[in-house]
């Protein structure tokens, strides 16, 4: 698999507290990535920043060789990176297709912005539920919905914030299926947030774990749950190893 996007020391400082400290990884082209880390390790603020809606006190970001650091949040958007909000619920009294339709309208006239939005919401699974107001929605097609929604800003990585973390274990199941289904499909390369041990060994390949800001171990989820640094900072030894 190709490099897509590389991070070399990223650094974010708020006052006195380095939320994120000198980060460097890279994500291969159609890789599931999860990264992990107790609360408050800096993991959306890592994720802000790959996104350019946190500025970076330090710190370097190619995606495919050009830069990323210092862009506009747009920009960012527009040359392939999105992130899903965490606890950002789809907007309220709109049917699913409306909520698709608002990403998919910002680089797009509206009868393209409307094909867009059905391809996305089929690329999930979700195509009989576009017509529903997402109150009416079960937690597992809200997850998907929001999925369905960065999906329409067409990008090549996809950042999720925690979007399964309403749902049951078999909820989450299903929607790991999608999301693996949707990888082997397009290629998309999808960084996961959740706290939720077994479903994120399930899901990923690999495993960036954060602790204090630090990046402490990055490897297969067999590596990651075996590490003495991460079971000390993180999983405790009664923890769930990968399944
Ligand atoms: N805008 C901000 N101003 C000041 N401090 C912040 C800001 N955003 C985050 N922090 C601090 O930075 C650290 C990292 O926070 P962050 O939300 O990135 O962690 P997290 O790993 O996503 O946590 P959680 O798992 O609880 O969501 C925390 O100490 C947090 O209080």
């Amino acid at each position: 698999m190709n490099e897509l996007l590389k991070a070399q020391g990223l650094t974010v400082r708020f006052g006195g507290l380095t939320a994120v400290s000198d980060v460097s990884f890279s994500l291969r082209q159609g890789e599931i990535v999860g990264l992990i880390g107790p609360n408050g390790a800096g993991k959306t603020t890592l994720f802000s920043s790959l996104v350019g809606l946190q500025r970076l006190s330090a710190g370097e970001i190619h995606l495919e060789g050009k830069p990323l650091h210092g862009r506009r949040p747009h920009v960012v958007a527009r040359a392939g990176v999105t992130k899903t909000f965490q606890n950002t619920a789809l907007f309220p009294g709109m049917t699913l297709l409306d909520n698709v339709m608002t990403a998919a309208l910002l680089n797009n006239t509206v009868a393209s912005a409307q094909e867009l939005a059905h391809d996305c919401l089929e690329r999930v699974g979700m195509a009989q539920a576009a017509q529903l107001v997402v109150d009416d929605l079960t937690f597992p097609q809200k997850a998907l919905g929001e999925v369905a929604r960065a999906l329409a800003t067409r990008p090549r990585i996809l950042l999720l914030d925690e979007v399964m973390a309403a749902l049951t274990p078999l909820e989450m199941d299903r929607v790991m299926d999608t999301l693996r289904e949707l990888r082997d499909r397009t290629g998309l390369t999808m960084v996961v947030v959740e706290h939720h041990m077994r479903a994120i060994m399930n899901l990923s390949e690999r495993i960036l774990v954060l602790n204090f800001g630090k990046l402490i171990a990055d490897g297969s989820p067999q590596q990651v749950s075996r590490n003495e640094k991460v079971i000390q900072a993180y999983l405790g030894s009664e923890h769930a190893q990968p399944a």
